[in-house]
């Protein structure tokens, strides 16, 4: 942890603390280690850190949905290090906090492999705990906003428990989350572990997969394309949809602050479908086909984050509206696409 020589001698240490810390060649540095810190938020959140000096930072990802193109800049760099592995197999690091993200979230993808997704839910968040516990490591899990289900609630608030399907096909990832947020509880209350648990709803920005699956990374590459815009039925669902550089700015302010949350992370403006597939094509391509689909089993109908907590807690609130926010994207997915925009 960083600390200078008169509040070192005063601090009182986490439990468990890693030899490494007390040590006389101990360097003020925080080490920090990202898990699926090579995927969208992920990789978002490794520039943020890496920007300070003092941090050190170590990204592990098994590149299912994560990719090294996302960190290139940071690769050789003496501050970072990337690491090939798989969270459901255990890992030894000494590190000072753990930003634990890995899992696939796109339903198309973590729908693909059901088994794996809850796997990595269940085992890889049980191997992210046992290692803070093992080196008195500060650990933040990204829970979701689909821990509420189809809520009956609307706006959801921390302390709705939701209402999920346990047998869906949603399942895996809805209660792979609900499960970890139990063990990391759990590992609080009963080792001591200091816990940080941020609800993230959707979230979009730069390096989200073209292919991904989820609405707005489809809408805008649909309308680059010129390909339909595909609202699945009934298209008057909502969602609140959060810039990512918001997100990642939330996901700190909670690591650094002193409450375990769990804490709604979102930006409160809601959409239809409808009306997001509207804005895609003013913003993006006035003349592109809006055209009707068919929808998945158990697709929440509303979804908008209470963020007092975050608010007063953390002095955080979003900034970045999402008619500023989609062309950031469409930029981004213009350059990956190799497709210009006509004048
Ligand atoms: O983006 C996110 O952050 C979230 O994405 C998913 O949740 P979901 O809200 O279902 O995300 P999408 O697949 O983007 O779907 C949002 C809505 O758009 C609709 N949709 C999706 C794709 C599409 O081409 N057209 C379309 O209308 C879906 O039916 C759904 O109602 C994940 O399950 C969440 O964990 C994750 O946090």
């Amino acid at each position: 942890m960083a600390t200078n020589g008169n509040s070192y001698a005063t601090t009182k240490p986490p439990p468990n603390p890693s030899p490494l810390r007390n040590a006389k060649f101990y360097q003020a540095n925080m080490r920090i280690l990202v898990t699926g810190g090579a995927g969208f938020i992920g990789s978002h959140l490794v520039d943020r850190l890496m920007q300070n000096e003092k941090n050190e930072v170590i990204v592990v990802d098994n590149y299912f949905t994560g990719s090294k193109d996302n960190l290139r800049q940071w690769i050789g760099h003496p501050r970072f290090e990337l690491i090939r592995h798989d969270v459901t197999q255990p890992l030894l690091v000494e590190v000072d906090q753990i930003y634990h993200l890995a899992c696939p979230a796109s339903p198309i993808f973590y729908k693909y492999n059901a088994v794996k997704t809850i796997k990595t839910n269940v085992m890889g968040t049980l191997n992210m705990l046992g290692l803070a516990k093992r080196v008195g490591a500060r650990i933040l899990l990204t829970s979701t906003s689909e821990v509420y289900g189809d809520p009956l609630v609307h706006p959801q608030d921390e302390s709705y428990w939701g209402n999920v399907n346990p047998i869906g096909v949603r399942s895996c990832y809805d209660e792979g989350k609900r499960v970890a947020e139990t063990l990391m509880f759990d590992y609080h209350r009963q080792h001591g572990i200091e816990i940080r648990i941020a609800r993230i709803f959707n979230t979009y920005g730069p390096r989200m997969n073209i292919d991904d699956g989820r609405v707005v990374s489809n809408f805008i590459a649909q309308a680059i394309r010129n390909e339909p815009l595909t609202v699945q039925s009934p298209g008057t669902q909502t969602r609140s949809f959060c810039y990512v550089s918001d997100m990642v700015d939330g996901l700190i302010r909670l690591m650094e602050g002193s409450n375990t949350g769990p804490i709604n992370i979102g930006n409160p403006g809601e959409f239809t479908m409808i009306e997001l597939a509207e804005t895609v094509k003013e913003l993006i391509n006035p003349s592109v086909e809006i055209r009707h689909v068919d929808n998945t089993p158990d697709d929440p109908r509303q979804r908008k984050p209470v963020i007092t907590k975050a608010n007063e807690l953390l002095g955080w609130e979003p900034k970045i509206k999402l008619r500023d926010g989609l062309p950031l994207m469409e930029e981004d997915f213009r350059q990956r696409l190799g497709i210009t925009k006509k004048t």
